[in-house]
């Protein structure tokens, strides 16, 4: 038996004793993650600085903060995601208890990616803990020290039968598909999202794909272009452009187009100085084949800014291409590098109809003044997620989805929704065995007099949690009026009335027809 079904045998039989399940479990689980974050900063950062060249710096502020966060808030939000959600009901329910329970889906297969490797693959393990799951975790290969890391130091701080870390290339990933899994949530490029569509099928798995794809960068003439550029250099050359949701080209008009590259070199200089081949916050590529599928992009475009290449260090200058149009190598493949083509239109109408043409990106970033142009923006485009005057940034916040749209991805994650993700949301009615009269409407024969009142039971929606409260409160003020009554006798006649003002309230009244 392949020792990739071995691992996974030995998750299910480690999730069918049903301890992933109790709440204490899976806070003690994340609480070892969290642990093992602060503990082995040093490891983590040393195997990210010969993986990618990353800084420590870098990787605290670009992996290890969002990690942490994400811990703290599963940790103090686990008892709430985790509880029955009371819904809506109609008048055919209204005396039955109605909620749903979340549970856990089984066992989850993460594949993560390189580029970010700590934030993608564990990012998703926070949320298959909380939702309490097993998870097996396949780290990318492409980034090998860190996925050796990985391998090292999970199990010092996890269930190592409910997590284990499987390490490989492609092979040990096909076996892994072979298996069944409950959930696969990959991240990485498209191309193999349809393989792992493919073979989720097989077993009609569910799955979430964090894609990638070429995110458009829109800049208007009407904004401050010191500070658009300011932010779009960061946002594209940070870990020298291997970022999924960089901005990987601008659309802007001819005549602010010498502007824009002229402030984008100031950036870069003030940045990573005048030489980010010596510039300690400056990325590399990671790995030759990646280094010389980039180079290659640059072939028929006019290099404005950068340029430079070292292939002994998988260097790639920060760049700006010119003279770019849609039929140019670089505008056929998200580049996934610090190449930043600048392709010129006549304006808002044309920057649309050009991003409509194309696949539907993971990010949209529009920088603008106009509040009307930003809004427009949003009506007329689908993507992942559209920012505007800002580049990155949505990745941070945990109450936001993240995920793309098309074939920029399927499903979301961070915070709650990663916990929601990794869950199957149960409808759960508990009805009574009395009451049967109630049902009547529903049972043949079907005449028009039960058909009136079947209508009305089940059109009628209620919002029973707003019934209890006011119950409650009227049960308060009763015994409130009471005490007064005994105690002060002529206060009792304004309290009766505020009482009746509150009987007669829009709490009490149903909700509309719909
Ligand atoms: N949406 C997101 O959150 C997100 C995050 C990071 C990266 N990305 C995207 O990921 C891409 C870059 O990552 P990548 O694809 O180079 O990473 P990669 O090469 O590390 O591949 C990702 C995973 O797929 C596995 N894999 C590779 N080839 C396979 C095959 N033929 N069969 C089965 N498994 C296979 C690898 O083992 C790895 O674990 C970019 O497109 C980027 O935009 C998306
Ligand atoms: C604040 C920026 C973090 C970016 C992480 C992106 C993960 C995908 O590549």
């Amino acid at each position: 038996m392949p020792v990739e079904q071995q691992v996974v045998a030995r998750a299910r039989k480690a999730f069918l004793t049903g301890r992933s399940k109790a709440l204490s479990y899976r806070l003690s689980q994340l609480k070892g993650l969290r642990r093992l974050i602060t503990e082995k900063q040093r490891d983590i950062a040393d195997a990210l600085r010969k993986d990618l060249h990353k800084s420590e710096n870098a990787t605290q502020l670009y992996e290890m903060i969002g990690l942490e966060g994400e811990i703290d808030l599963a940790v103090s939000h686990l008892s709430e995601w985790a509880a029955p959600r009371p819904v809506e009901q109609s008048l055919l329910t209204v005396a039955d208890e109605v909620y749903i329970q979340p549970e856990p889906l089984g066992v989850v297969l993460i594949i993560g990616a390189w580029n970010y490797p700590w934030a993608v693959t564990v990012q998703p393990l926070i949320g298959a803990i909380a939702a309490g799951n097993a998870a097996v975790i396949k780290p990318s290969e492409v980034s090998s020290h860190t996925s050796k890391v990985m391998e090292e130091l999970l199990p010092l701080y996890l269930d190592k039968e409910l997590f284990p870390v499987v390490t490989g290339g492609v092979v040990q990933t096909q076996e892994l598909l072979k298996q069944r899994f409950d959930h696969i949530f990959y991240t990485g490029n498209s191309t193999v999202g349809k393989v792992v569509m493919e073979a989720a099928a097989r077993h009609l798995t569910p799955v979430t794909l964090e894609l990638g794809g070429k995110s458009p960068c829109y800049i208007d003439k009407d904004c401050d272009l010191s500070v658009a550029c300011r932010r779009i250099t960061w946002g594209k050359y940070v870990n020298c452009g291997q970022t999924c949701i960089a901005p990987d080209y601008i659309l802007c008009e001819p005549s602010i187009q010498d502007k824009v590259v002229k402030e984008i070199r100031k950036c870069i200089k003030e940045f990573y100085t005048d030489d980010p081949k010596t510039c300690p916050d400056y990325s590399r590529i990671v790995s030759l084949r990646h280094f010389r599928r980039i180079v290659a992009l640059m072939e028929g475009s006019s290099v404005a800014i950068g340029g430079e290449t070292d292939e002994a260090q998988c260097y790639i200058a920060p760049t700006v291409l010119t003279e770019v149009t849609s039929e140019s190598k670089v505008m056929q493949e998200e580049i996934f590098g610090p190449l930043l083509p600048i392709i010129p239109i006549s304006g808002t109408d044309e920057a649309i109809e050009f991003i409509n043409k194309r696949e539907k990106p993971l990010a949209l970033y529009v920088f603008s003044s106009s509040d009307k142009m930003i809004k427009r923006m949003i009506a007329d485009t689908s993507s992942g997620a559209l920012l505007a005057n800002d580049c990155l940034v949505h990745y941070t916040l945990s109450d936001l989805p993240f995920g793309g749209v098309g074939s920029s991805g399927m499903g979301h994650y961070h915070g709650r929704y990663t916990f929601d993700q990794l869950s199957h949301l149960r409808s759960c009615l508990i009805k009574k065995l009395r009451m049967e009269r109630v049902n009547q409407v529903r049972y043949p024969p079907h005449t028009a007099q039960k058909l009136r009142w079947a209508r009305l039971f089940l059109l009628k929606r209620v919002d029973v949690g707003q019934w209890r409260r006011a119950a409650q409160a009227v049960a308060l003020v009763t015994l409130a009026a009471y005490v007064v009554q005994v105690r002060r006798p002529e206060r009792f006649t304004s309290i009766l009335y505020w009482l009746g003002s509150l009987v007669n309230s829009d709490l009490w009244s149903p909700c509309d027809l719909r």
